[in-house]
């Protein structure tokens, strides 16, 4: 196992009802602009016991602003920013997705920014564009956020990490920083009741991806990050049944939740190796070709595999193994490796989701926009070994263009 630090400071409040807990969880005197997205969060009630929860007791003022987009967009944040500014705000609280909780970090990070000559206090374009581009390294203040989760994929609401899209400069970036872990973030697993089968999932597929590639790169003999990140495996795999045949059953919905927040909240990437291919490629389809988020990962992640079997080997026979009971001493490995990516990509599928660019209606001719943006992104030594050039994402998508399945 490689030497780490693990911090983790979000405090999860889990279950059925807990949104009232707002009124102790926000600072009874915060000023607090609550952040959402499309109007699922309206439609559904949230907002509202959102909203009672705040004025149950203190003197908050409450402003909102809605609208953070799926994938949220840069020009939408900068607008949150300005207003962050404009009413003196001191706490965002977001309530949504992974979208609305990453641009609420994003906008946490980014409104100190102001134009130099400013008199209305508007957010300088230029300064946040750079600080997104450098990944939001070298930022040193930020304000608090907590957050009200309404679909369990990203476990953004336990980490500080976040992407943001820019649609006319075609890119989908992500940044990272340790001023924005969430103060809080409550996971009523009710909440996601309301969610289409499609989101249901799209966060299903996230969190096993997520999985993947903190656990799908070589050994280094991390008994407790392995067995962890498989059992998370094989849980996503029973319940993403579990939840299309049976989607009203609530406990099916907490393992789900929490499962998609122990997924990326750190613990099972601590001290060892880490692959974020897929990621990558898959926010160049994104921001390409509009792809919702999960689905650019169902189609790259079969590909990274079959690319990269050999520096990966171990790893995947000890996938086989202990994540799809595939023991049988006859086969060669070759054939076992074949076999647990097909059982990935069957996963996949039976939950409704693309596995090759032919799914996702796109044919070869993809391929070459989203190598250039690859390499404007600087996104050029990618993998475990840093060793996953611009040639490599070429043939993983070659690969990805039909399903072998
Ligand atoms: N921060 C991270 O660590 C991290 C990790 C992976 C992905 N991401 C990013 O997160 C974004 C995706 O977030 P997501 O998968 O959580 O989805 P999302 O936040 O984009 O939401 C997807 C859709 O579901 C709707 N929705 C949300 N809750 C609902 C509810 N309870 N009922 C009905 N509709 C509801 C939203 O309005 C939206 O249309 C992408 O931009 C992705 O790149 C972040």
């Amino acid at each position: 196992m490689n030497n780490f630090q693990y911090y983790n400071p979000v405090r999860i409040v889990f279950g059925e009802g807990q949104i009232k807990q707002l009124s102790e969880l926000v600072p009874t005197e915060a000023r607090v602009l609550i952040t959402y997205g499309g109007g699922s969060a309206q439609r559904t009630g949230t907002l509202d016991e959102v909203k009672n929860a705040l004025s149950a007791n203190g003197n908050r003022e409450v402003f909102e602003f809605g609208g953070i987009e799926a994938n949220p967009e840069f020009t939408t944040l900068l607008k949150a920013a300005d207003m962050v500014n404009e009413h003196n705000i001191d706490f965002l609280l977001a309530v949504g997705g992974g979208s609305v909780i990453d641009g609420s970090k994003f906008v946490a990070l980014v409104s100190s920014f102001t134009e130099d000559d400013s008199k209305n206090n508007t957010v300088s374009r230029e300064k946040a564009w750079d600080a997104l581009l450098s990944g939001c390294a070298n930022i040193d203040t930020a304000i608090d956020l907590g957050a009200v989760l309404t679909i369990p994929a990203t476990g953004s609401e336990m980490n500080n990490g976040g992407v943001v899209n820019h649609s006319e400069r075609q890119a989908k970036l992500p940044f990272r920083s340790p001023l924005v872990f969430p103060k809080f973030s409550i996971l009523d697993p009710t909440k996601t009741l309301t969610l289409p089968e499609r989101q249901v999932m799209n966060g299903v597929a996230d969190a096993f991806v997520h999985v993947m590639e903190q656990y799908l790169t070589y050994p280094v003999n991390a008994k407790v990050q392995d067995a962890f990140s498989e059992s998370l495996l094989k849980i996503l795999i029973e319940e993403g049944a579990a939840v299309k045949a049976d989607p009203e059953n609530l406990e099916t919905r907490k393992n789900i939740m929490w499962t998609a927040t122990m997924a990326l909240n750190g613990l099972i990437g601590t001290g060892v190796p880490q692959d974020w291919t897929t990621h990558m490629i898959g926010h160049e389809l994104t921001s390409l070709h509009a792809i919702d988020h999960a689905r650019t990962l169902t189609i790259v992640l079969p590909s990274v595999l079959r690319e990269l079997k050999d520096s990966k080997k171990d790893k995947l026979l000890q996938y086989a193994r202990n994540v799809w009971n595939i023991a049988d001493t006859d086969l060669d490995d070759d054939t076992i490796i074949e076999t647990a990516i097909v059982h990935t990509e069957n996963f996949f599928r039976e939950l409704g989701l693309p596995v090759s660019l032919e799914d996702a209606e796109l044919t070869e001719s993809a391929i070459d926009p989203i190598i250039k943006q690859l390499e404007a992104h600087k996104m050029v030594k990618l993998g475990e070994h840093g060793k996953n050039d611009l040639a490599v994402s070429r043939r993983i998508l070659e690969r990805a263009v039909t399903s072998k399945a």
